[in-house]
């Protein structure tokens, strides 16, 4: 070897390799003579070749520090040194051994020409991660949650003892399966779970697994590397699960994952780690995973559609949200906070009269929360007063509570006095119990209202606040 390095061929080869390139290299003998020095470096010296070649790397450089490294055979890597001419730079001092150890010879490369370099690579380094700070920020913002616990409403019994089994399951990092109907506030509770677990400054990603195409749900999931597929964006793309690190994964709509995915799913449960489609290394995460669904993933397992073992990982803790015609006291509470949302966003208020509300708590509500956020929002809209009336109620609203109403009513002519009763009461109410005004609302005589309120016993504590 040694005698290689002192070969005509090995200083043809440092010719051909390193003559043209930008950085600066030489290799030095065993004993610091000079056996190579590249353009760049002669350049950066401000000398030519002939003058040193085969001398003493210290008559060259008087500052060298190689012949230390050529004797105490040890690397010297990324040391700042001061050239003669005053240029500073980042050099590497490398020896070089021969199979029994010996030092053959030595390799120096300069990392940076000038320490001016360093300086404007470590502003850009700055620069990128001041840069890089903000785009965590911002995907951090996008990636949060948008609900706590106290943004649940609700003040039966069933709703608070969901809302202390959140407190319970914060503690812990085991995965969550949260139950319930469309629109019962599974997503509310998953953001509350997230936000008082100690997680709650790492991100929340949501996906809805119903909601992505099937075709690109891996993707999403797991992201992608450069060049996989046509219309790959360039870089690649990180998936949800990389996304989620250090925080929570919400998976909404799980029972609609396609099998095939929850295999996937699965081997990320079992391993902590992702590969990306078209990658080769697994990347490891830290993700708890919060999933939710409305189907029944039990008998989803029996027909062989959701995979056993899936379901027993996903379902370490469950927290079921039972429907809002089990846990009817929540209703008032509920459309009284729907309008308030209605008039900070509309500035138009509206108020939902005693007659009216009890119609809406006597409906079953089938679409949960969802749905009385919805009818509130029409009712508000529809209503010409300030008073919500009964016919602002969806005929369909109307006609089941009614329904459920005259269960026990014996015919149609005890339906119809009834209906009759609670509309003159009603606008009496609207007339603040003006009994003219009322009979014009009516367009019957007043002599006809006054006998009704007396035939149906309707009194004035009904209708007047006293
Ligand atoms: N207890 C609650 N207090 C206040 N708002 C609620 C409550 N429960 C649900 N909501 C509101 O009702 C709507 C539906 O809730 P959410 O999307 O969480 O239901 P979901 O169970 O996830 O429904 P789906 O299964 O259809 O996805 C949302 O606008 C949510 O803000």
């Amino acid at each position: 070897m040694a005698s290689f390095m002192q070969s005509k061929e090995f200083e043809h080869f440092c010719h051909d390799v390193f003559d043209n390139l930008p950085i600066a290299v030489d290799f030095l003998d065993w004993d610091g003579k000079i056996i190579y020095m590249n353009e760049a470096f002669l350049d950066f010296l401000n000398l030519r070749q002939d003058e040193v070649k085969g001398r003493l790397v210290t008559d060259v450089n008087p500052t060298s520090k190689f012949l230390e490294t050529l004797k105490t055979k040890r690397a010297n890597i990324a040391e700042r040194h001061v050239f003669p001419n005053g240029r500073q730079a980042i050099v590497h001092r490398i020896p070089i051994f021969d199979e029994e150890g010996n030092v053959i010879g030595g390799f120096g490369m300069l990392l940076f020409h000038d320490i001016e370099e360093v300086k404007e690579l470590a502003e850009k380094y700055e620069k990128l991660d001041k840069e890089l700070k903000l785009y965590k920020n911002e995907i951090a913002k996008i990636n949060t949650t948008k609900y706590r616990l106290s943004d649940i409403y609700g003040v039966s019994k069933e709703i608070n003892n969901c809302k202390e089994k959140v407190k319970k399951i914060a503690k812990v990092n085991s995965n969550v399966m949260i139950l319930g109907e469309s629109g019962v506030g599974k997503e509310l509770f998953a953001h509350s779970i997230h936000n008082e677990s100690s997680r709650s400054k790492g991100p929340f990603v949501t996906i809805n697994c119903s909601a992505i195409p099937e075709s690109l749900l891996e993707s999403e999931l797991f992201g992608y590397e450069e060049g996989t597929f046509t219309g790959a964006k360039k870089g690649g793309n990180i998936g949800k699960f990389e996304l989620a690190n250090g925080g929570s994964i919400f998976l909404d709509e799980i029972g609609d994952m396609p099998y095939h995915m929850q295999v996937k799913l699965l081997r990320v449960l079992q391993e902590k780690e992702v590969i990306r489609i078209g990658g080769k290394n697994p990347i490891p995460i830290d993700v708890r995973i919060i999933c939710a669904t409305n189907r029944n993933l039990e008998d989803m397992v029996e027909k062989g559609t959701f995979r056993e073992d899936l379901y027993y990982r996903l379902n370490v803790l469950t927290l079921e949200i039972p429907p809002i015609r089990k846990r009817r006291e929540d209703i008032q509470i509920l459309i009284n906070k729907f309008l308030i949302e209605f008039y900070q966003e509309t500035g138009i208020y509206r108020k939902i009269p005693d007659i009216v509300m009890k119609r809406l708590k006597e409906y079953d509500w089938h679409g949960n929360v969802r749905e009385i956020r919805n009818v509130v929002e029409r009712m508000c809209v529809n209503s010409d007063g300030t008073h919500i009336g009964i016919s602002d109620i969806p005929k369909y609203v109307l006609n089941k509570s009614l329904e459920k109403k005259y269960e026990d009513k014996k015919g149609l002519k005890e339906i119809v006095e009834s209906v009759e009763r609670n509309v003159i009461i009603e606008v009496l109410k609207d007339s603040k119990g003006n009994k003219s005004k009322a009979a014009k609302t009516l367009n019957i005589p007043r002599a006809t209202l006054y006998r009704k309120i007396e035939d149906y016993n309707i009194d004035q504590k009904t209708f007047l606040d006293l």
